[in-house]
């Protein structure tokens, strides 16, 4: 089935569908792995975003149930180069179109991704609309026009969960009512590392890196305040990965403030960015941002490099941070910009990139049990 995407700035591109019909709206942007749509598609700071794969043949090892970083597929599209329909593999217990048929997501092929890719890296990150209904590419780049930008809109309040979850054995376990204002709510205090997780659009696999170093943690709303998240007296903090700019997220800077010093923090990717804010920094868009397995990031006290996994499109300023009182840590050794970040003198750090990796290298996953050892 024919479709056609169109950007803000006129230029279309034509497609085909592999999910049926649909229309979907968002930032178009690429990301570089060669593998790990799964993890892609069910991402939640993707929410917003139609994304193109620059690998040009996905699918061909299908869908488990195992590999997901949220309940859902968080994007809004899926731009490719050319979808394999017969998948082969062990885990595969279904195939890319009728995943993302079975939520609805439009999913499109014979897209000249390399062409798109080429045109976002020189023109920047752009809103599009892609239909297989509406073919006409000036209605179509009028509707991209007039998408709401993703800049200053605040994205967290459509991903964040409503009510606080529990974390056990790789899954969420729901939690009675008002349970988490009880006064002991941890049921292995003493034994393991008590987390309060900020979910922002939190990614599985964090928790399950957290899980698998000894912590049990409880996760809740991006709205909850630092008095809440003391009366349940945990031994870390942790500020997730989320979707959007992190600018318009007052309430959650104003929330992160009080914390700074109370407990071990840990930030990732939006939680460096919220961090980077709470300090007194500022962030900004980027022109196309990171997405990818292999950005190579290197930490300035030891100059040692790691090929690390990102997924982002606002950075922290280099320059913005109250000198004296934190630290850029990490860079991006392609473009030099802010990969992490420390307090000079709190246990309150966080990183840019995703050290949880899915997908991507394991090389960062010394931070995790950073975090784990200030708690200790
Ligand atoms: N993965 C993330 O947490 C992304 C952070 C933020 N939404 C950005 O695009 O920069």
């Amino acid at each position: 089935m024919k479709a056609l995407l169109a950007l803000e700035d006129g230029r279309t591109f034509k497609c085909r569908s592999f999910t049926g019909p649909g229309e979907a709206q968002g930032e178009v942007v690429f990301n570089t792995g060669m593998s790990g749509y799964q993890e892609v598609l069910t991402d939640p700071s993707y929410r917003g975003q139609m994304v193109t794969m620059t690998y040009p043949l996905i699918g061909n090892y299908g869908i488990n149930d195992e590999d997901v970083e949220s309940d859902r597929i968080q994007v809004a599209a899926f731009l490719l180069r050319q979808y394999q329909p017969y998948p082969s593999n062990f885990t595969s217990l279904r195939s890319l179109a009728d995943y993302l048929q079975s939520q609805g997501v439009l999913g499109v092929h014979d897209f000249d991704t390399r062409a798109l890719t080429r045109h976002i890296r020189s023109k920047g990150a752009m809103r599009a609309m892609i239909s297989t209904q509406d073919l006409d590419p000036e209605s179509l780049a009028a509707k991209a026009r007039a998408i709401p930008s993703m800049a200053g809109s605040d994205l967290v309040t459509g991903v964040t969960t409503d009510k606080p979850y529990r974390w056990v054995d790789g899954r969420v376990e729901a939690v009675m009512e008002n349970e988490w204002q009880q006064p002991e709510i941890w049921r292995h205090r003493g034994d393991k590392h008590c987390v309060v997780a900020f979910d922002y659009g939190i990614k599985y696999n964090i928790l399950r890196c957290l899980e698998g170093l000894g912590c049990e943690v409880f996760v809740v709303p991006a709205s909850t305040t630092a008095d809440e998240v003391k009366a349940m007296n945990p031994d870390g903090v942790f500020l997730s990965n989320g979707p959007g700019d992190p600018e318009p997220l007052k309430y959650a800077v104003k929330n992160i403030q009080p914390l700074i010093g109370y407990k071990p923090l840990f930030g990732i990717c939006l939680g460096n960015q919220l961090l980077g804010l709470a300090l007194g920094g500022k962030t900004y868009k980027m022109k196309f941002g990171h997405r990818g397995i292999n950005q190579p990031v290197k930490y300035l006290p030891t100059g040692a490099i790691e090929i690390t996994s990102q997924n982002h499109g606002f950075s922290v300023d280099f320059d913005s941070l109250p000198k004296g009182e934190a630290t850029v840590t990490h860079i991006n050794l392609n473009d030099n910009t802010v990969e992490g970040i420390r307090h000079n003198k709190l246990p309150v750090f966080s990183v840019q990139y995703h050290p949880e990796a899915s997908p991507g290298p394991h090389d960062a996953h010394y931070l995790f049990k950073e975090f784990v050892g200030l708690m200790k």
